[in-house]
């Protein structure tokens, strides 16, 4: 069961700043002093190198941190097939098959379980491409009642984890440090990190980004100029944290899209210092500095874009983490929400809070907790309702989502879904495609032709 209590802030300790070179002792001289690697590290700390790219990468996109720590990770019994997770889940027994369907598709709320942990209760709902060949991405929700087990570490080695907090609040205990997550918030836990989620305050649920290939990066400002969007120094990274024991621990492993468990006789959260710009970091949303239109039209959701992971094709994003936060909305002879369109990139969405100023909401809606996936090419845009009322709106300033928060995973792949988000979980709107479009009046009256 989750403590009662909320922890006092100072469990959770910050430095600040996105893609910094941050070093963090959690006793003072445990890291060495201009050596990375010497014949004896501090206070008999064993080195450990660990690499979020190829060790050639180009300087300005390499990725590496020192650990400091009591035993190396590879301390641990081999790893087989994990038996401890609950039959149905995604991810137990065989790599899972995605299906493309070119149909809007959009989820009611996903279910909570109570009797689940943050890695029991994952769930893979769509996704493209493959970790093996490190090209692609998956996106999962959670939804779990319950901590993980008290001597449990889990890790990816398939991707990144982008995690949106949607629903409680998440005390991640990484090797790195700790970070609280709430709802309204990011963390992404790059892979390798071994991590585990605590409750803080009752139930969990949110969505995650996995990114197969590369790491996420800051959008460029191009003519924005050197801020705006999300700022660099918002960014938090976790100060050193350690602890020392010497009990059986289970090391979870996402690997190859399949759940590995390995017993160790350590404490894998047994990093007293570190020093790197491989690391876990989280954001608050609330921060974003939202730019948009002063004069006429709708802008493209781009200019939301927190963080991305570009592929090898300029401007063409694996994966984009868009929000829509509250905004002030001034454009003048405008159709105000998103324009109907089609997109060669694919559109999921979830919804933290509120409501989403291009949809219904409420029951049979886009709500709270559930998604949408406009797929490659799959025409979208206003529902009828929200056409209505747009089009006829007066053009006043408006405040639009107050207390909302919507956000968007866009990539550049066509999106396959899987045999659960399909079927199993029961939460597709069988009648989105009807309910949103199916009653858009025609509009069309041509001048009178001349006799
Ligand atoms: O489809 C959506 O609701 C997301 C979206 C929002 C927007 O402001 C412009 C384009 C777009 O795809
Ligand atoms: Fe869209």
């Amino acid at each position: 069961m989750p403590p009662s209590v909320f922890p006092t802030a100072e469990k959770y300790q910050y430095q600040n700043g996105f893609g910094c070179y941050h070093e963090t002792e959690a006793i003072p001289g445990s890291l060495p002093v201009g050596a990375n690697s010497p014949q004896k590290p501090p206070y008999g700390l064993y080195a450990e190198k660990f690499s979020g790219t190829a060790f050639t990468a180009p300087r300005h996109s390499n990725l590496q941190s020192w650990l400091y720590r009591i035993l190396p990770a590879a301390a641990h019994r081999p790893f087989e097939l994990s038996k401890t997770q609950p039959s149905g889940h995604s991810l137990q027994g065989s790599v899972p098959q995605f299906t493309q369907v070119p149909n809007q598709l959009r989820w009611d709320p996903f279910d909570i379980a109570d009797d689940a942990d943050f890695v029991t209760g994952l769930r893979l709902v769509a996704g493209a491409g493959d970790p093996a060949i490190k090209s692609g991405l998956a996106i999962h929700v959670y939804g779990a009642g319950r901590n993980m087990d008290a001597h449990q570490a889990f890790y990816s080695a398939d991707g990144d984890f982008l995690i949106v907090a949607q629903h409680g609040s998440l005390d991640i205990q990484t090797e790195f440090g700790r970070l609280l997550v709430r709802p309204g918030e990011i963390a992404v836990i790059p892979r390798g990190i071994r991590y585990r989620v605590d409750l803080l305050q009752g139930p969990i649920r949110g969505y995650i980004l996995e990114l197969f290939e590369g790491h996420f990066q800051l959008p460029e400002l191009g003519p924005i100029g050197s801020n705006c969007l999300a700022n660099a120094r918002d960014f938090q990274a976790p100060v050193a944290a350690y602890e020392d024991d010497e009990t059986e621990w289970r090391i979870t492993a996402k690997f190859g899209n399949r759940l590995f468990d390995a017993i160790q006789d350590h404490n894998p959260f047994d990093v007293v210092a570190w020093h790197g710009n491989y690391y876990p970091y989280k954001y608050d949303l609330g921060r974003f500095n939202t730019v948009g239109s002063i004069s006429y039209d709708h802008p493209d959701p781009s200019i939301f874009t927190v963080l991305t992971a570009p592929s090898p094709i300029a401007g063409t994003a694996v994966a984009d983490f868009v929000i829509f936060p509250p905004r002030w909305l001034v454009a003048e002879d405008t159709f105000r929400p998103p324009w109907y369109h089609r997109n060669t990139m694919s559109e999921f969405m979830g919804l933290i809070s509120g409501d989403y100023d291009a949809k219904a909401a409420g029951k049979g809606g886009f709500q709270p907790g559930g998604a949408s996936l406009h797929n490659v090419m799959g025409a979208h845009g206003p529902d009828s309702q929200t056409f209505e009322k747009a089009s006829n709106a007066e053009l006043a300033p408006q405040k639009v989502g107050s207390g909302s928060m919507a956000f968007m995973f866009e990539s550049s792949l066509m999106l396959g879904v899987t045999e659960w988000s399909l079927n199993k979980c029961q939460k597709v709107q069988e009648l989105y495609n009807e309910h949103s479009w199916g009653k858009l009046k025609r509009q069309f009256s041509p001048p009178s032709l001349p006799l």
